[in-house]
């Protein structure tokens, strides 16, 4: 059973990774980032609610997003594991999951940190030229990321279920190591 959280700085690339590995290992790929995305594009009433948060790089509120977790890991394709991006994002969001996964009786989950230096990522971010990938919306997220994302190394870390990966090497040797892990 493979159930994998990753972590790490915008741009580390959680997204690109999380996508590749779920298409080999036959895993749904859940990105809160791309399920509110897309309600934003849809304008459905979690989308007119997240819209302002996203554009400015904040997090949407704890609950909105918990509820939408709940939600997914309730359908049937997640059954035989999943790959979280982007969620948790706080603690309170970590601890929300934890009890999640208890009350179903569902556990082994493992945390990967994906390292990748504050110049790198934001020279990906500008590269990539989403709509918060602007220079101002980068350093926001960034400064977001260290005050509320990332205490969940030491949360995951004590739980002895973290992993850190060096993301500061092609998608491919990434990939490669990410691959070890799910295997072991
Ligand atoms: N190992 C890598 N080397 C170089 N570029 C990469 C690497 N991995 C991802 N990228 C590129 O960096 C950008 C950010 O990657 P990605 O979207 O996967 O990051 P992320 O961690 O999911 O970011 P966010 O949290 O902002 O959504 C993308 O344009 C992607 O193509
Ligand atoms: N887990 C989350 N908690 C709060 N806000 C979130 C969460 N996941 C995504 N968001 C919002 O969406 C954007 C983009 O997310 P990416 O994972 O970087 O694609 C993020 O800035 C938050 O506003």
């Amino acid at each position: 059973m493979t159930r994998l959280i990753f972590l790490g700085p915008p741009g580390a690339g959680k997204g690109t990774q999380a996508k590749t590995l779920a298409q080999e290992c036959d895993l749904p790929h859940i990105s809160t980032g791309d399920i509110l995305r897309q309600a934003v594009q849809d304008q459905t009433p979690l989308g007119v609610k997240a819209q302002s948060y996203l554009d400015k790089g904040d997090l949407v509120p704890d609950k909105l997003i918990e509820d939408l977790i709940e939600e997914r890991l309730a359908q049937p394709d997640t059954q035989s594991g999943w790959i979280l991006d982007g969620f948790p994002r706080t603690v309170n969001q970590a601890v929300f999951l934890e009890q999640l996964l208890q009350k179903h009786q569902q556990g082994g989950e493992r945390a990967i940190n994906l390292e990748v230096p504050d110049e790198i990522v934001i020279s990906r971010l500008l590269e990539r030229g989403r709509k918060d990938d602007t220079a101002e919306v980068i350093r926001h997220r960034l400064d977001v990321y260290r005050s509320e994302t990332s205490p969940l190394i030491d949360f995951y870390s004590d739980r002895n279920i973290l992993l850190s990966v060096n993301g500061n090497q092609s998608p491919e040797e990434v990939t490669a190591e990410l691959k070890k892990i799910v295997v072991s």
